[in-house]
């Protein structure tokens, strides 16, 4: 199977401009990022806010173009390729925001603001087609029955509603990949689960891959349990891999710092699942990052090799890790063992 999208050490520094309080500064939002999707699968990016996520999401929708590196999409550099290729492969590829009700225009109805989607794609002649159309992909979306959702305004849904609408605008014009910016963040915890299901829905019935970027591991798990986790930290990717695997075997020391301050709804078991003690709760200045491991300052096992030498991704147990100390951090299943003990 080839490949559907590879990122080669792509890299997006902002430079900020200078002003009478403030010198120009430069934030390395993405890092020597390296990643590849496959057809139909499911990618978890996950981070803390700033680690540069929706900004990975932007440059693998095409949105911005990084810095440095090469994004390839089916085989083709993006940024080399003709006028044609690059429209179709912004259509191939659609963003999905968090804030649905800032990606639809309110002053004009559902109907009007899908359907000219579908006409300046070509997918649709006219206006009766369209609406034939529309009307197929709302059932999709289950907003049904659709002729209740064609003619409101935006602000007559909620935001459930309004994220399914976007779902159904990203489909209308017949993607591969789908990238998904924490899609269900603003949405009711109550709803949110609806939504993951028919993002899992779309990637099985009409195999589009996903990119679902959030802050929050539990949805991660959800929607990408047979895909895969690219877990961000200040602009780099520090461990990846099948997320399965690498939730029940985190190796980097911030992963298990993530993985421990995910609340336990059992308070017996939450009284004895202690969290990583971190050296510090902030998150260091991307505009200047530490040296070496940027994940040092706050890393409870950090000896000097960290403070000095960037580390790289490596293989560890089938994962790629990026920790000097990983073979020396403790095992998350000990972690939890020692806790269970106290
Ligand atoms: N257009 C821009 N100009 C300057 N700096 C930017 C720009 N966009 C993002 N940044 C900076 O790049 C870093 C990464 O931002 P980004 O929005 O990608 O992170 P994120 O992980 O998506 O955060 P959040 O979850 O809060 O949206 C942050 O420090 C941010 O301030």
């Amino acid at each position: 199977m080839s490949t559907l999208l590879e990122l080669h050490d792509v890299s997006m520094v902002f430079t900020s401009k200078k002003s009478l309080f403030s010198k120009g500064r430069n934030i390395g939002a993405v890092v020597d990022v390296n990643l590849q999707l496959n057809p139909g699968e499911i990618l978890a990016v996950v981070g803390e806010s700033g680690c540069g996520k929706t900004t990975l999401g932007k440059i693998i929708t095409g949105l911005y173009r990084p810095t440095s590196g090469e994004i390839k999409f089916e085989g083709k550099n993006i940024w080399k390729m003709d006028g044609r290729s690059f429209k179709e492969y912004r259509r191939s590829v659609q963003m999905v925001h968090q804030d649905s009700f800032a990606a639809l225009n309110p002053a004009r109805t559902i109907f009007q603001s899908l359907k000219d989607v579908l006409i300046r794609h070509k997918l649709a002649k006219n206006s009766k087609e369209a609406r034939n159309q529309l009307y197929e992909l709302l059932k999709l979306v289950e907003l049904t029955p659709p002729e209740q959702f064609l003619d409101k305004y935006p602000h007559q849904l909620s935001g459930g509603q309004r994220q399914r609408l976007l779902l159904a605008r990203a489909i209308s014009v017949k993607p591969k990949l789908i990238v998904a910016d924490e899609p269900v963040s603003m949405v009711d915890v109550s709803l949110r689960i609806s939504l993951l299901n028919l993002m899992t829905n779309m990637n099985k019935q009409l195999g589009i891959a996903f990119v679902y970027i959030t802050h929050d591991l539990a949805t991660a798990r959800y929607i990408a349990s047979n895909g895969r986790i690219a877990v961000m930290y200040l602009g780099k990717i520090v461990e990846t891999g099948k997320l399965n695997e690498v939730l029940r075997n985190p190796s980097h020391p911030y992963l298990q710092a993530l993985l421990s301050a995910v609340p336990i709804p059992d308070p017996d078991l939450a009284r004895t699942i202690k969290a990583l003690p971190l050296k510090s709760l902030d998150m260091p200045d991307p505009a200047n990052p530490p040296t070496g491991c940027r994940f040092n300052p706050r890393c409870p096992y950090a000896e000097s090799i960290c403070m000095n030498k960037e580390p790289q991704l490596r293989e560890i147990n089938g994962s790629m890790v990026a920790c000097h100390l990983v073979e020396k951090v403790p095992k998350w299943e000990m972690m939890q063992e020692s806790a269970y003990v106290k």
